[in-house]
């Protein structure tokens, strides 16, 4: 087998990066993270569809890794899948507590579910109002998680993840920003008895350095998204470096971005994947790029590259401007990825 970490990134040239490019712009089911319209780049690349879906305030270099990643997995082999389908979780954005039974109900079949709290403008009784709804939905054996994406202070934490350990979590997910907040939070709460595994995804994703959180012993498990990672090949050889479990997540994609997701989860070592992933969020979008999306089948997603339907490229193809915007980000992600790699 090549040993496709060591191998170097994929690099066609910029003419044919946008030559493949489609710029789409799908409406979301229920907002998600404030967003009630997903844009993203798609590539009709030469080993499959690829995606470029950095959200739109990151600036340049921040968006460069989800280029190189869209560039890997479209232009140069991947890692073997060593599985053929992913368990995935229901993910369940900030509604109201009576709403969570119905965004369940779109992925069939799986019984774990995160659940994002300590949203702007809500209170601690809405978390715990969503969390019990979603509890009593999965019944004992489901695992519920929660997602704070870093909203809580240290003390917010504790009193929130306290108030939240009678529904059993099975990990809470970035309940603080900084790396230091989180080691307070995990040792606070395991002095005041309450057992609840810390996950790091911000962390991971948005840190200089991605392995300084799992070093700091801030986190029991990883969220890992190939995008932000800088692809498949890259975010699997982080991982085995961390040597923690990892949850593999994504960023709202379309099935051309989760199925990046997918070839990472499959191709990781025994033992690794903690779990369900956080790969079903083409159920929380209103449309998608192919006519067969990979979205949940008894709580599952098959792991498979989505072919691009031209029917569906062009009913979701974003206005001119929103175009050139796109193309224009992906011309200065590639500019500065190249003299990275010329500074090498
Ligand atoms: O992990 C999941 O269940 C789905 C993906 C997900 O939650 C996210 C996708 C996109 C942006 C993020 O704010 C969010 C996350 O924080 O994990
Ligand atoms: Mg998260």
């Amino acid at each position: 087998m090549t040993d496709t970490r060591s191998a170097a990134p994929a690099a066609p040239p910029l003419a044919e990066v946008l030559a493949a490019a489609h710029v789409v712009s799908i409406p979301t089911r229920t907002r998600f993270r404030g967003i009630a319209v997903r844009e993203a780049m798609i590539f009709d690349a030469p080993l499959g569809a690829s995606e470029f879906s950095p959200f739109l305030e990151y600036d340049d270099a921040e968006a460069a890794p989800w280029l190189a990643a869209a560039l890997d997995f479209g232009w140069a082999p991947q890692p073997e899948a060593l599985r053929e389908r992913i368990e995935v979780n229901a993910t369940v954005p900030s509604v109201g507590a009576h709403e969570a039974p119905a965004v369940l109900a779109r992925f069939p079949g799986c019984t774990t579910a995160k659940v994002k709290v300590a949203e702007r403008g809500q209170s601690l009784a809405d978390d715990v109002a969503r969390v019990r709804a979603v509890r009593e939905a999965l019944g004992p054996a489901g695992l519920v998680r929660v997602d704070a994406n870093g909203g809580w202070s240290a003390d917010d934490a504790v009193a929130a993840l306290a108030a939240l350990a009678d529904f059993d979590l099975d990990y809470a997910e970035q309940p603080s920003a900084s790396v230091d907040e989180l080691v307070e939070v995990r040792s606070r709460l395991r002095a005041a008895g309450v057992s609840v595994r810390i996950a790091a995804d911000e962390s991971v994703r948005k840190a200089e350095d991605p392995l300084a959180v799992a070093r700091a012993g801030a986190a029991d498990l990883l969220i890992v998204k190939a995008q932000p990672l800088g692809g498949v090949r890259r975010a699997r050889s982080l991982v085995i470096e961390a040597g923690l479990p990892v949850v593999v997540s994504s960023a709202l994609d379309t099935s051309a971005g989760i199925a990046m997701g997918l070839h990472l989860a499959a191709a990781l070592p025994e033992g690794m994947l903690a779990g369900a992933c956080g790969l079903g969020t083409v159920a929380l979008l209103d449309g998608d790029v192919t006519a067969s999306p990979l979205v949940p089948l008894d709580g599952a997603i098959e792991v498979r590259r989505p072919d691009l339907d031209p029917a569906l490229l062009e009913r979701y193809r974003a206005a001119p401007d929103r175009e050139e915007w796109w193309r224009q980000r992906a011309s200065r992600a590639y500019a500065l990825l190249r003299s990275r790699r010329d500074q090498r």
